[in-house]
């Protein structure tokens, strides 16, 4: 088994729960009341910006030259490409400015942020696949059980059903796997570690929307 296959199963029942959460559900139904996505909008605007300076600093550390570029570009796409999908939507939702931090986003990022910084490059390195990874199998989630015809949310869905992010998440996960295959047990286990609290982050991200949770 490599190792992310054994990460993923970890989080099986995470994932599980986040399908099973209303924030999804509705999104996939078109009903998702428009103050919480102008909420999760908002709010992941500003995780992008410091995804994408986590994602480079990473980048920065990596051992391997073409994961170095991989990272880069990896930071590179969180800021500018998912940027400007959430520029479209902030037009068409009416969202007006992106606001502070809410405490949710702001414990992930600064939990990103200081892995990126101060742990293994490895540990590091599975922190960050979670955004990944639980993304893709949401999208697909969505895209493969969607119903409504005329559904608001349906740019979302596509993009992180889309082949083009599959290719970033099969690369992220086999720099994982690559690094985890030439590494310790335990720092394998730290890596599981990593992987399992952004998991229960990202739970976090969209429960919080979903609850409006503020300072
Ligand atoms: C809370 C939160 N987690 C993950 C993503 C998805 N995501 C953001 S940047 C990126 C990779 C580089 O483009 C991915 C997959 C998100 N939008 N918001």
């Amino acid at each position: 088994m490599t190792w992310s296959e054994h990460a993923w199963a970890t989080i099986e029942p995470i994932y599980h729960a986040i399908i099973a959460m209303p924030f999804i559900a509705e999104l996939q139904e078109g009903t998702l009341p428009i103050e919480k996505f102008q909420f999760y909008m908002a709010q992941d605007s500003g995780y992008l910006e410091h995804f994408g300076r986590a994602l480079a600093l990473i980048g920065a550390r990596a051992q391997d030259t073409d994961d170095a570029l991989t990272f880069m570009r990896f930071g590179e796409g969180a800021i500018v490409v998912e940027n400007a999908l959430h520029e479209s939507y902030f037009r068409d939702f009416g969202v007006t400015e992106r606001g502070v931090l809410e405490p949710t986003c702001h414990h992930y990022v600064h939990f990103l942020k200081s892995t990126a910084a101060l742990d293994p490059v490895e540990v590091a390195m599975a922190a960050v696949l979670p955004c990944f990874w639980i993304y893709k199998e949401v999208g697909d989630h969505i895209y493969a059980h969607q119903r409504a015809s005329k559904n608001p949310y349906r740019r979302w869905i596509d993009t992180y059903a889309g082949e083009d992010f599959a290719t970033s998440v099969r690369q992220a996960i086999g720099i994982c796997d690559k690094v985890a295959a030439s590494t310790t047990d335990e720092m394998r286990a730290r890596m599981g570690e990593a992987f399992i609290t952004a998991s229960r982050l990202e739970y976090q991200f969209w429960d919080s929307a979903y609850r409006l949770v503020r300072w």
